[in-house]
Formats: C-alpha cells, sequence, structure tokens
C-alpha cells in the first residue's frame, strides 16, 4: 500500500560516505556530537542533500476515543478526550506552549472522538472522525476493516496536503483517554509479549490498576486470536481511530521522504505497526524521547532506536516531539553550519 525506498540500497555509496565525511571533518573529535550525528546523517540521506532544510515543521495530534476505557482502565474519563481537544484549540495545553515555543505549527484531528464538536471552527482543527469512539476489544472488535482501511487513508491523506503546503518534517502525538492499554495489546500482539510486559500506568492507575490492564490485554489477545495476525489485523481488533490514523500518516510522510518525528508510548506503537508494514519504515524515523511509561524502553529496544531524550515525561499530546526539536535545529546547524579542519586551519588527529 505504501512505497518505501531504503535509503540505504537507493542512495549512491558515494552519497553516503559524503555524508558521514561531512560529519567527520567538521572541527570536532569524530563522535563527538553523539546521537546529534546519526540525527543529521539521516536528514540529509532523507532529502539526498549535502545542505538539509527543516520546512514548515509540524506537529499533528490525532484524538479519538476508545471503546476499552469501559472496563476502567484509566485514572480519567472519557470526556476528557474532548476538553483535551477543546483545550489544544484554545491553546492551553502542553503541546501549544512547546510548539509555541519552537516555531512548530500545531493541526489537531478528530479521528472519532465521542461528541460532534459542534460550532466548533479553527484553522488548525480536521474534523473529520471515522465514528464517535471505537468498540470495547474485550467484547468486540475496536473497528470494522472499513474503518481501519478508511483511518489508513485519512492519515496518509492529512501529510500529503502538510507535504504539498511545503513541509519536510512531521511530528506526531495523539490524545485519547484509554489509549495506553489499545498501544499496549497493539505491543503485546506484534512483539509476542505478555500484557504484564507491556501495560504501564498510562494517567496514573495503581499497581492494581497495571496488573487489571495486563489482564484485559491477554484476555483480547486471546478473544481475537493475535498470537501470529498480521499488523493490519492486530489494528482492527485492539487499535484506536487516532492509532491507526497515525500509522497512515507516518507510513505516508516516509513515502515522501519527510522526517518523521515520533513522541512516546502510544506513537512509538504506532511507529512500531508502520515498521512491521514497511520494514524500510524505521529509516525515516526519529523517536524523540523515552517516555515513563514502563513498557516504553522494552519498545524501543525491540526496534533497536534510541531517543533523543529521557526526561521523565510521560505526557503524550506530542509532546516530546515539540520538546526534541530544538536538537533536530542543532542536528541541520551544526551539519550545514560548523567549519571542517581545513576550512578553519585546525589539525585533525591525523596531524
Ligand atoms: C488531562 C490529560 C491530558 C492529557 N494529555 C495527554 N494525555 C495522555 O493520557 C492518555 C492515555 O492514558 P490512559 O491510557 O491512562 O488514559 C492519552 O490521552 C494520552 O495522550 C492526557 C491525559 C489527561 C488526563
Ligand atoms: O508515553 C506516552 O505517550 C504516554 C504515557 C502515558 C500517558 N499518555 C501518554
Amino acid at each position: 500500500m505504501f512505497n518505501i525506498n531504503s535509503l540505504v540500497q537507493q542512495l549512491p555509496s558515494s552519497f553516503i560516505s559524503a555524508v558521514q565525511q561531512t560529519i567527520d571533518l567538521k572541527t570536532k573529535p569524530q563522535g563527538s556530537l553523539g546521537l546529534l550525528e546519526p540525527l543529521a546523517a539521516k536528514i540529509a540521506k532523507i532529502q539526498h542533500s549535502l545542505s538539509p532544510s527543516l520546512n514548515a515543521p509540524c506537529v499533528l495530534i490525532f484524538a479519538a476515543d476508545h471503546g476499552i476505557a469501559d472496563e476502567g482502565v484509566s485514572l480519567f474519563p472519557k470526556a476528557v478526550t474532548e476538553q483535551m481537544v477543546l483545550n489544544f484549540l484554545s491553546g492551553g495545553a502542553a503541546i501549544n506552549c512547546f510548539s509555541r515555543q519552537n516555531g512548530l505549527d500545531l493541526t489537531i484531528v478528530n479521528a472519532g472522538v465521542s461528541c460532534d464538536f459542534v460550532g466548533v471552527e479553527h484553522s488548525g482543527f480536521i474534523n473529520k472522525p471515522i465514528a464517535k469512539g471505537t468498540n470495547n476489544f474485550s467484547v468486540t472488535e475496536a473497528m470494522s476493516e472499513k474503518q481501519y482501511l478508511q483511518a489508513l487513508q485519512q492519515g496518509a491523506d492529512i501529510v500529503s496536503s502538510k507535504y504539498n503546503a511545503g513541509c519536510n518534517v512531521i511530528g506526531f502525538g495523539e490524545m485519547g483517554i484509554a489509549n495506553t492499554t489499545s498501544a499496549a495489546a497493539i505491543m503485546s500482539a506484534l512483539l509476542n509479549l505478555s500484557g504484564a510486559n507491556c501495560a504501564g500506568k498510562g494517567t496514573g492507575v495503581d499497581e492494581a490498576g497495571v496488573l487489571h490492564k495486563a489482564n484485559v490485554i491477554d484476555q483480547a489477545i486471546e478473544l481475537h486470536q493475535l498470537k501470529a495476525a498480521s499488523p493490519a489485523q492486530v489494528l482492527q481488533k485492539v487499535g484506536g481511530f487516532e492509532i491507526v490514523m497515525m500509522v497512515g500518516a507516518m507510513l505516508k510522510a516516509a513515502e515522501l521522504s519527510m522526517l518523521v518525528l515520533v513522541d512516546g508510548f502510544i506513537c512509538s506503537v504506532a511507529a512500531l505497526a508502520a515498521s512491521k508494514m514497511e520494514a524500510n519504515f524505521i529509516e525515516y524515523t526519529q523517536f524523540c524521547h523515552q517516555s515513563n511509561e514502563q513498557a516504553h524502553q522494552r519498545l524501543l529496544a525491540a526496534m533497536d532506536v534510541q531517543p533523543l531524550l529521557n526526561l521523565g515525561m510521560r505526557l503524550g499530546e506530542g509532546s516530546g516531539v515539540a520538546v526534541a526539536y530544538p536538537l533536530v535545529v542543532s542536528a541541520v546547524s551544526f551539519f550545514n553550519e560548523m567549519a571542517s579542519f581545513a576550512d578553519a586551519g585546525v589539525s585533525n588527529s591525523e596531524g
């Protein structure tokens, strides 16, 4: 469905060496800029350019409700999803602060919140719900196949319009009460891990709450027979509209050679599903932070990726993307602007 080129296979080896040379010949000991170095290399390769740029950076927040909230898996009521969308639109959430601070354009997508948003008009709001929340996946499938495909396509279309408006770096965030349970269920199925290895505190449930989430997940994996299921089946049976839309959006962004910036646990699960669908996807992504959601570290390790930050954050909304964005700017700045040993007349280690 998506056609994502392997950068390593597609780019001339001379270009790949030129990227590494550019980094290694800067006036610094090799590797001394840590994770900024592979990030700069990644961006140069994605853009096939030795003078990469970050254009019209934006964050998309996909919001939706979850039937599984009825199982008491979150500390907060479902209504908070709608309330937080309104908070995003009036500029008062954490993601608004950090996006303003770092010049990120913010768009909120109603992927399937349980309300109508009557009369809500805002240039940064896309109101295209698949349905008013998913079904409770401990009873039946979260969504139909048709809804799954619709969500995937809609996410892709939204990214295409950002790309057509000149964006080449796109961050992903989400809002949806109970979505850590949906995300953990997807992780459990795709990585063949027990619910206990994937469930976490989310908004802050206690240990008994985490155990309850783990049981809900194990039972759902059993009910829907997801042990060896395809990513599409897993997403349809236990996913959420915002998660599926994010998968379609992330895959489209990679197809369009955009840099994909991934937030915390839920977004990383969407990225995991995308990587299971298209193996080359990860070459286009940067994971922005390691969340305090307990399974996030395991998830990042399973994808063999290193996040930029570990601040103990566990919020979602794309907040980790927005906080890490200045580091992405730093990676491009040093790559484009730092003097080389030759330019600056500095001796390198070979003398
Ligand atoms: C006020 C508030 C703002 C949030 N912003 C993001 N989340 C985060 O918490 C939710 C997931 O946790 P759980 O699975 O435990 O419900 C998601 O909406 C996520 O984005 C929030 C949660 C709350 C309560
Ligand atoms: O890491 C996340 O994305 C996260 C963790 C807890 C609650 N909401 C989001």
